[in-house]
């Protein structure tokens, strides 16, 4: 099964370093790793760095990729949609990206499939241009998936989802990671999708990984403290589930 793992890497924009030295252990396929850390910590600019659509410092290894697979996908926060395609015109554009355009039966089968996963069936013939902004962040999401990569980088999946949509989302990526082997990094804001859905937890403050392990090592008041500044408690639900609580800032 794929993994990837980082090594000393960092990135700047012009003069401005953004993070340096950032390792990790490997983070292995069939699981979700949240990347979570403050506004501009640099989490988008470490899924560029990954997706080598920025250089610098240090070096990414993705091991075990099968030959069939692309090694990784990036999924950006900002999901635009300028092009004028439906939504099943963009899921196919997207699949057939670098590849042949001869179109096999099981390739939209497959699309089929992902848009009844996703349940947004319903949009496939609208224009990207006339979607929500929750319908263009499920379309962005299908149109990664449909790739099938080995590591697929997703920036804030659910920032424009209901809460309804988040949890469904994050469950079937969950589901997907496992069943397909892909190791998926997720940034997140909310912590609570962390502890829920991420196995593994990455921690970007002040320009380096402040923390990295499994989640219920990362998420702790200490780093809440730390990293956000805010006093907040882990407790378990009245279900057993880690919760945070917050209680103001620190
Ligand atoms: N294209 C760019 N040119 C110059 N600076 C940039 C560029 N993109 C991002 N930055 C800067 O790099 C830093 C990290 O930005 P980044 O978008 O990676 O943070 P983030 O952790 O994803 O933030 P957020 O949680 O707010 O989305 C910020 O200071 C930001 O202003």
């Amino acid at each position: 099964m794929v993994a990837i793992r980082l090594e000393g890497l960092g990135a700047r924009y012009g003069r401005a370093q953004v993070f340096e030295g950032i390792t990790t252990d490997r983070l292995p396929g069939g699981e979700l790793t949240a990347v979570v850390g403050p506004n501009a910590a640099g989490k988008s600019t470490l899924f560029k760095r990954i997706a080598s659509l920025l250089s610098g410092p240090g070096t990414v290894h993705v091991e075990d990729v099968r030959p069939e697979r692309r090694a990784v996908c990036y999924m950006p926060q900002d999901t635009g949609a300028n092009a004028v395609l439906t939504v099943y015109e963009s899921v196919l554009l997207a699949a057939k990206q670098g590849g042949g355009w001869r179109v096999a039966e099981h390739e939209l089968r497959a699309i089929d499939r992902l848009l009844e996963d996703l349940r947004i069936s319903d949009l496939a013939f609208r224009d990207l241009g006339a979607l929500s902004g929750g319908q263009r962040q499920l379309v962005a999401i299908a149109q990664a998936l449909v790739r099938r990569p080995e590591v697929l980088l997703m920036d804030e999946p659910t920032s424009a989802l209901d809460l309804f949509r988040q949890i469904e989302v994050l469950d079937f990526m969950r589901r997907t990671a496992a069943s397909e082997g892909m190791a998926v990094l997720i940034a997140l804001h909310d912590l609570n999708h962390a502890l829920r859905y991420c196995t593994r937890t990455m921690v970007i403050a002040e320009g380096r990984l402040v923390a990295s392990g499994p989640t219920d090592e990362v998420i702790t008041p200490a780093m809440l403290r730390d990293v956000y500044k805010v006093a907040a408690r882990v407790e378990c639900c009245s279900e057993g589930r880690p919760m945070i609580v917050v209680d103001g800032t620190a």
